[in-house]
């Protein structure tokens, strides 16, 4: 069982201390259940990107070993390019030896300029790694680190302390009110599918059904635009997401139906309230797949509930917080 304490970076992200090689290198970075690779910048960038955040040396690790095979990720806020290599990785105090991990040697444009963590650690499935490289959580249970198959995040609120990463178990204090557990729908994002969105007991979305991914990579709730235009003339939002924050008071729950059950997000979770100002925290964007458009449970839906991945039986459980 280990706990990686995560800092809570204005509710809009979230990040902890890993390290790699012998001697250690510390570096920080995003726990993201959006993607499956892990990656930090690398002596061998110079991107300005790079070059304001911690670097990895492979020549001052001494079980380091280098591969001749080359790593692209692009996000949906961010890219990189690099070199894939191997070394031991040390996450919530487990040691994960021959981990496979890219070393940047591009990090274009300047997202990551300002971003104030060094990389990240993919939490998806090992089917959407780039370059077929071994998810760090997969490499965890392959060396029998985690007493169970499964790892649970809870995001705190307001900027507070108290958020984490527990892998290998479910913590009991924070399953008190039970847990709703739902099959996933594939095995490539922690994908589910959704019946649909309803406010004020009517459906304002996805009325047919629709897939969801939980993603602690993501801070909104992104939506696929279409569905976005409707929800903001629904809500009294600008086209942009703009309200005033008098309207804003008088918003109903969003209601997510999932697997037979209510997960309700209340105004205050959805609404960004900042110097006077109040606006929506959701974002329009496709993300299209197999199965459908993606809509994606941020940081916003997150922070409602403590969520746990379970690998073992391929399944998400949501728990209202104490
Ligand atoms: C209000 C704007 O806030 C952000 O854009 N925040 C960033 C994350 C923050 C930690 C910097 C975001 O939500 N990024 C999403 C944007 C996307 C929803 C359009 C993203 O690419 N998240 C990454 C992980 C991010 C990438 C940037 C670095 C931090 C981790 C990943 O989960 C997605 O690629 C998954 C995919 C299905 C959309």
């Amino acid at each position: 069982i280990a706990v990686e304490p995560l800092e809570n970076y204005m509710d809009d992200e979230y990040f902890g201390t890993i390290s790699i090689g012998t001697p250690a290198q510390e570096f920080t970075v995003v726990f993201d259940t959006g993607s499956s690779n892990l990656w930090v910048p690398s002596v061998f960038c110079s991107s300005p990107a790079c070059r304001n955040h911690n670097r990895f040396n492979p020549a001052e690790s001494s079980t380091f070993l280098s591969t001749n095979d080359t790593l692209f990720i692009a996000y949906g806020t961010g890219s990189m390019t690099g070199i894939l290599g191997y070394d031991t990785v040390n996450v919530a105090g487990i040691n994960v030896r021959n981990q496979i991990f890219g070393l940047a040697e591009t990090e274009p444009g300047d997202f990551f300029y300002y971003t104030p963590f060094d990389g990240i650690l993919g939490l998806a499935f090992p089917s959407i790694a780039s370059s077929g490289a071994t998810p760090v959580f997969d490499n965890m249970m392959m060396e029998n680190l985690v007493d169970r198959n499964l790892f649970s995040v809870y995001l705190s609120r307001d900027s507070q302390a108290g958020s984490f990463v527990l892998f290998g178990a479910i913590d009991p204090y924070y399953t008190t009110r039970g847990i709703s557990w739902i099959p996933l729908s594939a095995e490539t994002y922690w994908q589910i599918a959704m019946e649909s969105v309803s406010a004020n007991g009517a459906p304002v979305a996805c009325s047919s059904g629709c897939q969801a991914i939980v993603d602690t990579g993501t801070t909104l709730l992104a939506v696929p635009i279409r569905a976005y235009r409707t929800l903001m003339a629904l809500l009294g939002a600008s086209s942009s997401g703009e309200i005033s924050c008098e309207a804003a008071s008088n918003l109903p729950n969003l209601v997510f139906h999932i697997h037979g059950k209510e997960f309700p997000v209340p105004p205050r979770a959805y609404v960004l309230r900042s110097n006077g100002y109040c606006s929506l925290g959701l974002q329009g964007m496709d993300v299209p797949t197999e199965e459908g458009e993606l809509w994606i449970l941020g940081d916003v839906f997150i922070r409602e509930y403590y969520v746990i991945f379970d690998r073992a039986n391929n399944k998400v459980g949501l728990s209202q917080l104490p």
